[in-house]
């Protein structure tokens, strides 16, 4: 049996009064893709940002329940939030590059967290550039700003930004929303290969997308999990009247 790289027992999150994600117990496998799927509102973001502690950064938001990591409850005070956040990255759903090089954008996170000197930080660049399959288009202007390359380039900057801390985990929000199709289908094919690596979670409302490149998808509606099954099974024969009447087009 497949390992897990992260599990959720019910983890409910409130934003004051409003009880946004409620009672959410999912187990996801290391190095798969599991896709969040839901209308807008069911509180998919929600629940992704809980699992690196984002939604700490809310003042109104509290969360409860368990979040595993290994053999450690991540959802506890005596978590080193910035420490998590190495071992889980969040790629947005906009592309959000620092106003840096594309070099720096990539050494700052390592640096920060103790790599100092020159020669490694030059080689994980180059190896977290060549990850996220962005190497040859940047490899000439490394000192040049980021904001200079394209929406779909930023996105694969992004996401080598977050794979040059060796994360375990890859939480993804709506990671190619905001960009046109051939870009899209780069993203795509970079998380497929990038889950050789990492276990990545990305919310999606595209259901192309979700049947294209995840092994495994939560149907989420209202704050609650409907359905939790394997991609296939879940968009050919959901054993749940509302999963097949949302991937039908029926709602949402
Ligand atoms: N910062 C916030 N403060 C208060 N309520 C919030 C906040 N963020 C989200 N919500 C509410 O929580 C619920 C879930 O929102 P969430 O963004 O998680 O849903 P979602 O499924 O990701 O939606 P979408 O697909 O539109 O992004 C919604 O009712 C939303 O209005």
């Amino acid at each position: 049996m497949q390992a897990n790289a992260l599990s959720t027992k019910k983890l409910n999150v409130y934003y004051g009064e409003k009880h946004a994600v409620q009672d959410v117990s999912l187990d996801f496998a290391e190095k798969q893709v599991t896709a969040l799927i839901g209308p807008s509102g069911c509180g998919k973001s929600t629940f992704l940002r809980s699992l690196n502690r984002m939604n700490d950064l809310i003042p109104s938001c509290r969360v409860t329940g368990d979040i595993w990591m290994k053999e450690h409850n991540i959802n506890g005070s005596e978590t080193d939030v910035v420490a998590l956040r190495k071992h889980i990255g969040m790629v947005f759903q906009r592309p959000n590059p620092f106003h840096k090089s594309i070099y720096e954008n990539i050494a700052f996170g390592p640096r920060y967290h103790g790599v100092k000197k020159k020669a490694d930080l030059d080689n994980l660049v180059e190896e977290s550039l060549r990850k996220a399959a962005i190497w040859d288009e940047t490899k000439d202007r490394l000192h040049k700003s980021a904001f200079a390359l394209s929406g779909g380039q930023q996105q694969r900057l992004c996401i080598a930004r977050s794979v040059a801390l060796k994360p375990d985990i890859i939480l993804m929000d709506e990671p190619t929303s905001a960009l046109d199709p051939i870009s899209t289908s780069r993203v795509e094919d970079l998380i497929s290969e990038l889950k050789q690596d990492y276990s990545i979670v990305i919310v999606t409302h595209n259901m192309h997308q979700a049947a294209r490149i995840s092994d495994k998808t939560a149907f989420f509606l209202s704050g609650h999990v409907v359905e939790y099954d394997e991609t296939d099974k879940l968009f050919m024969d959901p054993s749940q009247k509302q999963t097949s009447d949302y991937i039908s087009g029926r709602f949402g």
